[in-house]
């Protein structure tokens, strides 16, 4: 009701730039990666600046006016010497994926599709409205073939009001330690949410939309975790001595990006353990859509148990990494978490 405009928005934008997305991660070529300028390592493709440029674009037409976004990439690389064929290639994209919907009836240049990636500089914030977006969330994933998600949510007054995930390669059914990635299984879901209404999963296409409820499981030995595909993202160790201490019985379950809240609002596992290393700053546009998605049964801290806060900017002020879980659940695994970390923190004989 509140945000219902908003939401049909996001929809349409996320399900755009997921097919986009879809179309390069198919003919993927090594040309199409660059790593980011020395700040880091992690890779950008042209899917992920594709998807940040049609995204904003398709919010600002429904939103002409007042308009803040909040994205993870910008135009600097693209703008050096030498970008000149990349950027012909993300306006190409961009224009086939906005003539193949119909809506718009305009063509972008190059110059158009920078300003709409750089459009995404806003820096959020507690007052007012921002949209916040992450182009392709799990680039890492997007290249090896495997799961990635175009994450895009809505702040207001520093709050979560709407998410939306659309998860190209997700299977239609639940996934499981034995199947992670089914290959034989149809693929392609987008679950979206707003604040007090519930989580619903749809087909990419729009179709056959079902309610999702997080797992009630209680014992944690009937449940199973997700967890980082990228040992670098989250400390596997830390991981598996919680759910040790737990008494989870279950592998875990290794996946790339918000993917994981995706999967875990549908029940197909009960916790996420999220623990980056020393030094690493969690960034909204990594956990804004995927916290409200699972918030239908699910309960995501820090961990010291503190809800994450969105209004302090594109960064979140956190403890030590994030936790998810069901209500029941939560209380056990936040002592497990506990327990670990300061075993952990005990020097060593
Ligand atoms: N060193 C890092 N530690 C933790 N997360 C990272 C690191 N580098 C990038 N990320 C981001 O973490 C998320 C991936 O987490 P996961 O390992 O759960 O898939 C992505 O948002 C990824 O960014 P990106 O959006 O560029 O892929
Ligand atoms: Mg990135
Ligand atoms: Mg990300
Ligand atoms: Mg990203």
């Amino acid at each position: 009701m509140a945000y219902d405009k908003e939401l049909a928005a996001a929809i349409k934008a996320a399900s755009l730039a997921a097919r986009l997305c879809r179309k390069v991660q198919k003919a993927l070529l090594q040309s199409d990666v660059r790593s980011k300028h020395g700040r880091n390592k992690s890779p950008v493709t042209v899917a992920d600046y594709g998807s940040q440029a049609l995204v904003s674009f398709v919010l600002q037409q429904e939103f002409p006016g007042e308009f803040s976004l909040v994205a993870e990439e910008d135009s600097i690389d693209l703008r050096k010497d030498g970008g000149g064929e990349i950027v012909e290639r993300i306006t190409k994209l961009v224009n086939e994926s906005l003539t193949s919907d119909g809506s718009y009836g305009v063509s972008l240049s190059s110059e158009d599709v920078l300003k709409a990636i750089d459009s995404g500089k806003s820096e959020g914030g507690s007052q007012g409205r921002h949209w916040v977006l992450d182009p392709i969330d799990g680039t890492k994933g997007f290249v090896r073939g495997d799961q990635y998600a175009v994450a895009l949510a809505l702040l207001d007054r520093g709050n979560v009001v709407l998410g939306v995930l659309a998860c190209p390669n997700l299977p239609l059914t639940s996934i499981s330690v034995a199947h992670p990635h089914s290959p034989n299984n149809e693929v392609g879901c987008l679950f979206f949410a707003e604040v007090g209404r519930g989580t619903y999963m749809q087909l990419l296409d729009g179709s056959s939309t079902v309610k999702v409820q997080v797992s009630a499981v209680e014992n944690p030995e009937e449940a199973s975790f997700f967890e980082s595909y990228e040992s670098a993202h989250s400390m596997h160790d830390l991981s598996s001595l919680i759910a040790q201490k737990l008494g989870v019985k279950a592998a875990p379950i290794r996946m790339d990006s918000q993917v994981k809240y995706g999967a875990l609002s549908r029940g197909d596992g009960a916790i996420y353990l999220r623990f980056p290393r020393n030094g690493y700053r969690e960034k909204i546009w990594d956990h804004a859509a995927g916290s409200i998605v699972v918030t239908a049964g699910g309960v995501v801290t820090d961990a010291a148990g503190k809800q994450l806060d969105f209004s302090k900017g594109k960064y979140l002020d956190l403890d030590t990494g994030i936790i998810v879980s069901n209500q029941k659940l939560m209380p056990l695994l936040f002592d497990a978490v506990r327990a670990s970390l300061a075993e952990k923190a005990k020097p060593q004989p």
